[in-house]
């Protein structure tokens, strides 16, 4: 297994690939097409804010089957690009909490004193002149804060230690949480205009793009100062450097810009604004969160190939450890009942039913779910490459909806858990169940009672129940040297309809198949499932 790491990296998350023996080259600052082109050697990636994982890197990957980001925004990587393919993206959503927090209060203490514009008069240009750089007090003043998640919390809590009225806009954070913290919960206008000092902690995303313009510096009090320590893009450069310009803004420090590769070419840096205070992108650059963020994303890469699952996959939410972990003895269950679904049925169907009975409807059954769905697909479409993260996705483009439901009736076993598909010809249904003796069972399928084990390979007949089926179908599988392993019979009553399911030890030829469809008492033609 090889891992790119094409943004520098701690050594002490190279040194997670060594010792877990995993091949790990550093190839910082590398263009696009030189990406696409190595890429395919790679089972995984990990970068920090420069690279840009594109969906041309990300369709290059073949082997690919993760990227890590070993930081928080992941707003660099095409998520779309890496879910359709399969790849999980995972980050470090602690790792820099406190750096980026510090960096926040170091931006805004130097720009509240014009730190860097005295120093630069002192030590660049060897003047003694104190008078341009008064500067504004904290203690008193009255801090916005948009975005109250781990670095906004932090910066608060800082923020009220410093004397601070703090104030905050996050529609995803409760009263209680921010009451409980000191600060008071208000919405995004009255946050604006309140703010003496705001400073912006939120994601990059299609809704914050743009969000801070200029009809929403128009909207602040004059004379405000703003800190961003989150995302170039989220404020609109130009009007921010207008609203400098003009005074409206009273001062801005900014870590973050929209394009960092020509942040020189940004209208902040192209001219001349003494109230700019700019560094670029150090957000968490402190040796500590450089290797907690490292240390932790290589974790995850080295479990992640070794099989086992994340701590924090960004675009697979029903996988989270938190979630998985009540189900982790089903998972094996619900994936074998989707297969048998997937290859038993041969009509197209678009929605897939699942009903949790039980002990299992006690928890939270959405992994399970994304689990007999993948079972499902793969099993529909061999060559697709399906897994757990693209599951999902290669349902929706299918159009086949997943309903699920949960009772904790049961009537005779301590869980169940039942599919059921409705195609044009009727409908299918599995029902399996795990004992705590013996292990995973199916024990129903399309309505007959049985005790099947989900194992190797599973030959699936149905019949009438009259002499004689079991033994031709026998005398088939003893000429074609198939061994019977195990056979349940389900049937409604004595000569109805029956269902038969045999392991057999050896695969099966199509002539043999072929036979066994033309016994005489099968109702359909013989199925055959592989776990
Ligand atoms: N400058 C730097 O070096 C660093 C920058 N960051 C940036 O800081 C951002 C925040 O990081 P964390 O606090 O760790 O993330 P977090 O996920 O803990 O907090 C983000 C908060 O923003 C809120 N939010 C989302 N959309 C919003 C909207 N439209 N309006 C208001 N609130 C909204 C969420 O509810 C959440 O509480 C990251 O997304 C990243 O872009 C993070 C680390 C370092
Ligand atoms: O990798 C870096 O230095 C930037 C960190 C960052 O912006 C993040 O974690 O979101």
């Amino acid at each position: 297994m090889k891992v790119l790491a094409s943004d520098k990296l701690s050594k002490d998350g190279i040194a997670v690939f060594e010792k877990a023996g995993l091949q790990i080259d550093l190839k910082t600052g590398l263009p696009e097409d030189e990406l696409v082109k190595i890429i395919p050697e790679y089972d995984a990636l990990i970068v920090r804010s420069e690279t840009k994982v594109t969906p041309k890197i990300i369709k290059a990957g073949k082997k690919l089957k993760i990227i890590g980001r070993a930081g928080v925004g992941v707003d660099n990587i095409d998520l779309p690009s890496a879910t359709e393919q399969g790849i999980i993206v995972v980050n470090s959503p602690e790792g820099n909490t406190i750096a980026a927090a510090e960096h926040t209060l170091a931006m805004m203490l130097s720009m509240a004193r014009k730190i860097p514009q005295a120093y630069d008069t002192l030590v660049k240009n060897h003047k003694w002149d104190r008078s341009p750089f008064q500067g504004v007090e904290l203690y008193g003043k009255t801090l916005g804060v948009v975005g109250l998640g781990k670095i906004g919390s932090h910066v608060a809590k800082c923020c009220l230690a410093l004397g601070m009225k703090v104030i905050a806009y996050d529609p995803f954070v409760t009263k209680e949480y921010a009451e409980s913290r000191g600060i008071e919960i208000k919405k995004l206008d009255e946050v604006l205009q309140e703010a003496d000092f705001l400073t912006l902690h939120i994601p990059k995303t299609n809704e914050t793009k743009g969000l801070i313009n200029r009809e929403k510096f128009a909207a602040m009090k004059k004379g405000v100062r703003i800190v961003n320590c989150a995302r170039g893009g989220i404020i609109v450069e130009a009007d921010l450097a207008e609203a400098l310009a003009s005074g409206q803004v009273a001062g801005a420090a900014i870590d973050v810009f929209e394009d960092e590769k020509k942040a020189v070419e940004s209208p902040l840096l192209a001219q001349e604004l003494p109230t700019l205070v700019a560094v670029p992108h150090l957000g968490a650059s402190t040796a500590e969160a450089q290797i907690n963020v490292a240390v932790d994303v290589a974790q995850q890469i080295v479990t992640v190939l070794q099989g086992g699952s994340a701590s924090a996959p960004v675009n697979i939410p029903t996988m989270k450890p938190a979630l998985l972990e009540p189900v982790k003895p089903y998972l094996n269950l619900a994936e074998k009942m989707g297969r048998f679904i997937g290859q038993v049925v041969k009509d197209t169907f678009s929605e897939v039913e699942i009903n949790y009975k039980g002990e299992i409807a006690a928890v939270d059954p959405s992994p399970l779910s994304t689990i007999i769905l993948k079972g499902i697909l793969e099993s529909i479409n061999p060559e697709g490459n399906v897994n757990f993260v693209n599951a999902p996705l290669i349902a929706k483009e299918k159009n086949i909806t997943v309903k699920s439901a949960r009772t904790e009736k049961v009537r005779d076993y301590a869980n169940e858990i039942e599919i059921i598909v409705n195609t044009k010809k009727g409908k299918a249904s599995i029902c399996g169940s795990l004992f705590a003796s013996v292990g995973e069972r199916i024990i129903n399928v399309d309505g007959f009672t049985l005790s099947a084990i989900p194992e190797g390979i599973l030959l699936v007949l149905s019949h009438q129940d009259k002499p004689g089926v079991v033994g031709q179908l026998g005398g088939i599988l003893g000429e074609a040297k198939v061994n019977i392993a195990g056979l349940q019979v389900g049937r409604e009553k004595i000569g109805g309809k029956a269902i038969m399911l045999i392991n057999i030890d050896n695969e099966i030829d199509t002539a043999a198949l072929d036979k066994i469809s033309k016994i005489d008492g099968l109702l359909d033609k013989a199925r055959i499932v592989k776990f």
